[in-house]
């Protein structure tokens, strides 16, 4: 069994939590942000999205099932550091390979268990998220919660460029390719592309930095844009990008930080949320056939538009197409023109699904058949 040191928690408005160290030794800071799912655990790792974050589960055992080669959404672990109540003693599991305190340890990153998760969830949800410290070298809250105040906050943070892929790469379709697209990776879960791969389409990932330029080079049937870390008011050159796509009528569809830049592109603006929606059984209500989905979330901002009628932007009518049956906040936007025909769609949640129940996979579908129906009037010449 691994030998456990102190470890000391610390979060920006001086409440402190005492425990033990978990993976890593050292120090480390980021948001303090609680996680709701019973299970998924290495893909909530593994979420580019969370870079900059430090993690808390709600579920009280984490690594009963271990790591597997399978689950990971990317290619490390990119939470600044991990809160847990209980760790597995024993993973269990046909697919594990490895326990998750040896790949934590593995990976550098620094964690905290026998923490009371429960009564730090409770005050992120009250006080809202926040800046945290964990510490195994540290045994001064007070000296920790300086550190704290001197580490940057989440609001205003621009950090798609920190985990976007360097190069383009392709996805290919699988079976016969059907469709050509552009995807702009702010931080791309690997789950995103297969999901489209599977539909018949080729997928080109390009960098978060990419131009109009980089863009229209592949020749795309559509634009699309992933999750990703950060404060999406810092997203102007994507913002930009998406502009010159939608003047240019090429079909476009968002992913949770793809959503809050989709949002942006047509004149809205974005907020904080007090703490966030992260979990795998948030229910979304699709605003036009009154569905609830149960979805998997994971995001700390959120699309400011109207509920309650639609807006005129230079690109066509955008509307509130889903919303959280726990808030009310923007789970999705849609872009329709003049003759009613949908130009382009995003989503706040995850409908790849990695964790997650399945209930929003149709989404994929109606971006194929977004694909189709622009061919279809290419060809027609309109
Ligand atoms: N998963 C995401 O894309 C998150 C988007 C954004 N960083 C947020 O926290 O809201």
């Amino acid at each position: 069994m691994t030998t456990r040191s102190p470890a000391l928690l610390v979060l920006e408005d001086g409440r402190t939590f005492r425990g033990e160290s978990y993976g890593a030794r050292g120090e480390t800071f980021g948001e303090a942000v609680f996680a709701t799912g019973m299970t998924g655990y290495q893909e909530t790792l593994t979420d580019p999205s969370y870079h900059k974050q430090v993690v808390v589960q709600t579920a009280p055992h984490i690594g009963n099932t271990g790591v597997n080669d399978d689950d990971p959404e990317s290619g490390r672990i990119w939470v600044s550091g991990y809160v847990v109540r209980d760790p597995a003693r024993r993973a269990s599991s046909w697919r594990s390979r490895r326990g998750l305190e040896e790949e934590l340890e593995a990976q550098g990153v620094v964690g905290i268990c026998e923490v009371d998760t429960r009564a730090l969830t409770r005050h992120l949800r009250e006080r809202g998220a926040m800046r945290v410290g964990v510490s195994t070298t540290e045994t001064d809250p007070q000296a920790l919660l300086r550190r704290v105040l001197d580490s940057p906050p989440m609001h205003g943070a621009d950090l798609a460029g920190d985990v976007s892929t360097s190069a383009a790469y392709v996805v290919p379709a699988q079976g016969q390719r059907r469709f050509r697209v552009a995807a702009l990776d702010l931080g791309i879960k690997t789950m995103t592309p297969r999901r489209m791969a599977e539909r018949g389409i080729e997928v080109h990932v390009l960098p978060a930095s990419s131009t109009i330029d980089d863009v229209l080079a592949v020749e795309p049937d559509g634009l699309f844009y992933s999750n990703g870390p950060g404060d999406p008011e810092t997203a102007d050159g994507p913002v930009r990008v998406l502009q010159q796509a939608l003047e240019r009528r090429l079909p476009y569809f968002g992913i949770c930080f793809g959503n809050q830049v989709f949002g942006r592109a047509l004149g809205f603006g974005t907020y904080k949320l007090d703490y966030g929606h992260r979990g795998i059984n948030q229910p979304v209500q699709d605003r036009v056939t009154g569905k609830v989905e149960v979805t998997a979330h994971n995001h700390g901002f959120a699309v400011d538009a109207p509920l309650d009628r639609p807006t005129g932007t230079p690109y066509g009518r955008a509307e509130v197409s889903h919303v959280c049956l726990n808030d009310d906040v923007v789970e999705g936007l849609t872009l329709t023109g003049d003759d009613g025909s949908l130009r382009g769609f995003s989503v706040q949640y995850h409908p790849e699904a990695a964790a997650g129940p399945h209930d929003a996979a149709y989404l994929f579908d109606r971006f194929v058949a977004l694909l189709k129906q622009a061919q279809r009037g290419d060809r027609d010449g309109s």
